[in-house]
């Protein structure tokens, strides 16, 4: 056997293990997922009964080429998932080599290998869809944009200022205008950690990879964007009354917009929900809520103080002078009612249970 497979078997068992160790902290400190955490390590050590001493033994770093070499995008990570995301590639990659190379070293190092690889797939799409529900969870600002000129800096402003929920909205483009507007926004989000919705369209949704679709009553059903769209992927649901509540909820949905709750230009035509939806949504909602319609300063006191945690806007951010600003404030507003409601929760009870916060 050639001490240069040995080299190529030892390095790959070190990459896919120090790959997996880093995926296995987030599970555990970030995300407090015993089962992530316990796969993670399960692999790892699966791993390390094949790196026997022949192969450590072949390991020469003096020599190695390899070592000098860094990449531009090796230096920093945008975010967590820019992290996860890295580091599996890295296993992924590197358990490919060790069943490439396998082949001419152990047979059945190359079945073992082969079977962890697909284990690792696994593991990175259910992270995926933990973590996308995840940030759902924590988002309490969601933005729909509008059609306007400059809605790429107005996305980029308010995403400097803290937002982490965007829905890229246009009812007016041709197809190829919203495509465009749609991978163009999808990236943006994603550099700044936040998810991307698209509205409507859920074929657009699957051409953007983005993260979810939103569907009104009178869009296509929650059931056929979730054959299309799979469980990794949000789905979320427009309502306007306590049947449309009802249903969405049964449907699946992974989250609702509530309202609108004033009438608002940006949704002619469509009567106010009146703040009672916001009431009725605090008591029989229990997936993530977004009050929503002619919500803005002047307003946003009075839905908070109706019930609503989470608030979605369209004209009060894209028609702000200062969108980094607007994020701000409103973000300020919803953690000072979510830091009101812990402490009364906290009064009422010994140990907070809320799965939301
Ligand atoms: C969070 C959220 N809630 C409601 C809507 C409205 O969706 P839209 O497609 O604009 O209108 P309908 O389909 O509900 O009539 C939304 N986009 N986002
Ligand atoms: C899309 C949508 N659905 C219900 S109200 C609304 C628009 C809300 O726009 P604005 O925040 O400008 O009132
Ligand atoms: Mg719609």
């Amino acid at each position: 056997m050639q001490p240069a497979v040995y080299r190529i078997l030892d390095a790959n068992l070190d990459r896919a293990r120090e790959g997996l160790r880093v995926i296995e902290e987030w599970c555990r400190f970030g995300l407090n997922h015993a089962e992530f955490t316990e796969q993670c390590k399960h692999l790892r050590q699966e791993l390390a009964t094949w790196h026997h001493s022949d192969l450590r033994s072949a390991r020469n770093t003096p020599d190695d080429p390899g070592t000098g070499l860094t990449h531009a995008n090796e230096a920093t990570r945008g975010t967590i998932a820019h992290v996860l995301q890295a580091n599996f590639c890295r296993v992924e990659e590197a358990l490919r080599v060790l069943e490439e190379y396998g082949k001419v070293y152990r047979q059945d190092l190359t079945e073992a290998v082969k079977h962890m690889r697909y284990q690792v797939y696994t593991l990175e799409s259910q992270l995926i869809t933990q973590h996308r529900h995840q940030k759902l969870h924590q988002a309490m600002l969601y933005l729909i944009t509008s059609p306007s000129e400059t809605v790429f800096e107005t996305v980029e402003a308010a995403l400097k200022g803290g937002l982490t929920l965007v829905q890229y909205r246009d009812k007016d483009a041709d197809d190829l205008t919203r495509l465009n507007h749609a991978r163009a926004l999808r990236r943006m989000c994603h550099e700044y950690g936040a998810l991307f919705i698209v509205n409507d369209r859920i074929d657009l949704a699957l051409a953007v990879d983005a993260d979810g679709v939103h569907l009104g009553q009178h869009d296509f059903p929650v059931e056929l964007a979730r054959q299309m769209l799979g469980s990794q992927r949000i789905i979320g649901r427009s309502t306007h009354n306590g049947d449309d509540l009802y249903r969405a909820i049964q449907e699946g949905a992974d989250y609702v917009g509530v309202g609108p709750v004033y009438e608002t230009p940006t949704k002619a035509g469509r009567p106010a929900a009146g703040l009672d939806c916001v009431r009725h949504a605090l008591e029989q909602c229990p997936i993530p809520w977004f009050a929503i319609g002619g919500i803005d300063a002047n307003t946003v006191h009075d839905v908070l103080a109706a019930g609503a945690q989470r608030v979605s806007v369209v004209r009060a951010i894209m028609q702000a002078e200062q969108p980094t600003l607007a994020v701000q404030y409103f973000m300020a507003q919803l953690d000072q009612k979510r830091r009101s409601q812990m402490g009364q929760k906290f009064a009422k009870q010994d140990s907070i249970t809320d799965p939301w916060m």
